[in-house]
């Protein structure tokens, strides 16, 4: 993945006529802001010494410890609209010290106690897509520090098809998840929007959500025990059985706790057969209320589609979930809202799962569309993200960000947020347009996953700071979570109080002091 935009240069697109003249229409004129090439980056300097790189060298071998610009600026970032305005206001980037890549647990170990002795931070780095400032290089207290890469840790360790167990390296990519599973007949089933980069550690550091939740869950329920390496030891966390009374699980103290407490290096998972069918169907809803009601019946009666999402009224009328398309006038769904619903499974049980979710859609006041909306998002879904470096470029303010909440706090916590965003971009005079889906449902609950557009000021960074400081203020005051599964980094730490409160800050800090004496691991993220 190229350091300063999503996916490679190879994928990039530029603006359609049509996302041309939304942006026009809703933004006006912009002062483009392009990324610079890699070499024109300017970078700190390297902090450690020839002997501590020496050092390094013996714990991972030769060739597999690196201080080259084209090693550390890749993992200087994620790809946050923060990180990737980084790289486009001419300023020098904090890199990492150096890339050092680890082979085993052994090695991880070794690295972590050296780190601690020697005064140097480590960052874990898994596919680098954070979007929260969970990979940014922060030294905290320290004198230095090295971007820990999982790639190393890239094997199918072992399958248990009886038992549906698959145990994973850390630094497996999605794509590469999925293609060692399949040789088996199996499939893990996590797609986030991320999927061609991210990787199974981070998955699990970050308690990831993919597209398919309805029907295989969160990464965290997919989860049966972890490898985790601490300064103070070598771990496997959860169960050996498929339940436990134990006391409490602690493979829940890692999950989430993106790099902070230990090193992921190898997930056994929860594995399913490939799916033998599938079947798809869009609706359209008259308003986002009435979408939204029939989307928690569905949930709540467990038809059991494997994707459900419903997007509000301005997200339709944008067409954002075809990625080709997107400005095009919808002519599927002109007035109201979109509703995408896929079914996977045996032939039997998608036959009937789909009828089942249909008829109570339908009962429940939607046009059904057919399956073309479906299968063009389904197409589509993993190239969205190119268009935001486009936008980037061309001095477009464009990021998306989330949360979660009870059905019932639905529409005050959309409102609140709504006006938040808007009221934030609106002191500067620019134009925000404020687009919403839920994408992840519970039988309590749902996330609403918002992306925003506007003119960019001439401080891009600070106007983007205090929007989204609104935002947080506003999720929190009107009952949301601070993330539903993008975690925190960086950028919501400081609102990990309001989140668990302070006894529960107090837990994870003696957490990480017991595990992390020295604070080596990751500073800065998670705990403010
Ligand atoms: C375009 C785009 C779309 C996205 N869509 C989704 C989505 O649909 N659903 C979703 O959940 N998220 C999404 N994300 C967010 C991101 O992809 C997830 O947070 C993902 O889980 C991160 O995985 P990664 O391997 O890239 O981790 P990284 O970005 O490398 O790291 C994330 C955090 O975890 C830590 N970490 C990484 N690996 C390990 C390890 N092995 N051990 C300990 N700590 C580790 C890092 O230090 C960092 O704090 C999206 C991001 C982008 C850019």
């Amino acid at each position: 993945m190229s350091f300063s935009i999503w996916g490679s240069e190879q994928e990039a697109k530029p603006l359609s006529k049509s996302l041309q003249s939304l942006v026009g229409k809703v933004v006006g004129n912009t002062t483009p802001r392009p990324a610079p090439a890699l070499a024109e980056v300017k970078i700190s300097e390297c902090a450690l010494d020839a002997a501590q790189l020496e050092a390094l060298e013996a714990i991972c071998g030769a060739g597999y410890v690196s201080t080259e610009r084209e090693q550390r600026i890749p993992r200087a970032r994620g790809k946050s609209y923060f990180d990737l305005l980084d790289w486009r206001v001419d300023q020098v980037i904090d890199v990492p010290d150096a890339v050092v890549a680890p082979k085993s647990n052994e090695q991880v170990l070794e690295l972590l106690q050296w780190a601690s002795k020697s005064s140097v931070a480590v960052v874990p780095f898994g596919g680098g897509t954070s979007v929260v400032g969970g990979v940014s290089p922060l030294r905290g207290r320290f004198n230095a520090v090295i971007s820990l890469d999982l790639t190393r840790f890239d094997a199918i360790e072992d399958v248990d098809s009886i038992s549906g167990e698959a145990t994973l390296g850390a630094g497996m990519s999605g794509p590469q998840a999925e293609i060692a599973l399949a040789e088996h007949g199996l499939q893990l089933g996590h797609f986030p929007q991320s999927f061609p980069y991210a990787t199974i550690g981070g998955f699990a550091a970050t308690r990831s959500s993919g597209q398919n939740s309805a029907g295989y869950g969160r990464f965290d329920e997919m989860v049966a025990s972890m490898e985790v390496v601490t300064p103070q030891g070598i771990m496997t966390v959860g169960d050996a059985a498929p339940a436990s009374a134990a006391g409490p699980d602690l493979k829940e103290l890692f999950m989430g706790s993106e790099g902070t407490f230990g090193i992921i290096t190898k997930v056994r998972l929860k594995v399913h057969p490939i799916p033998e069918a599938k079947a798809y169907e869009a609706f359209v809803f008259p308003d986002f209320a009435s979408g939204v009601a029939a989307v928690r019946a569905v949930e709540q009666h467990k038809t059991g589609p494997t994707v459900i999402r419903l997007s509000d009224e301005i997200e339709s009328a944008t067409n954002l979930t075809s990625t080709d398309a997107i400005g095009e006038q919808d002519t599927a769904a002109p007035h109201g809202c979109l509703c995408l619903t896929m079914y996977e499974g045996t032939r039997e049980h998608v036959a009937s799962r789909h009828e089942e979710t249909r008829n109570l859609l339908l009962e429940m006041g939607a046009t059904s569309l057919g399956e073309a909306p479906v299968r063009k998002w389904e197409k589509g879904r993993f190239g969205a993200p190119v268009l935001r470096d486009a936008l980037l470029d061309a001095g477009v303010l464009c990021e998306t960000f989330e949360t979660a909440t009870t059905w019932s706090n639905v529409p005050n916590l959309k409102k609140a947020i709504t006006a938040a965003v808007t009221e934030a971009l609106g002191e500067g005079n620019s134009v925000a347009l404020v687009l919403c889906h839920v994408s992840h449902v519970y039988a309590n609950g749902c996330s609403l996953y918002f992306t925003i557009l506007g003119a960019q000021d001439e401080a891009p960074i600070e106007q983007w700071r205090h929007a989204k400081l609104s935002i947080l203020r506003a999720i929190t005051e009107h009952n949301g979570t601070i993330t539903h599964h993008h975690a925190v980094g960086t950028d919501h730490a400081d609102f990990m109080q309001q989140e668990v409160g302070q006894l529960g800050l107090g837990i994870l800090r003696a957490v990480k002091d017991h595990l992390d004496p020295q604070g080596v691991l990751n500073p800065g993220k998670l705990l403010p």
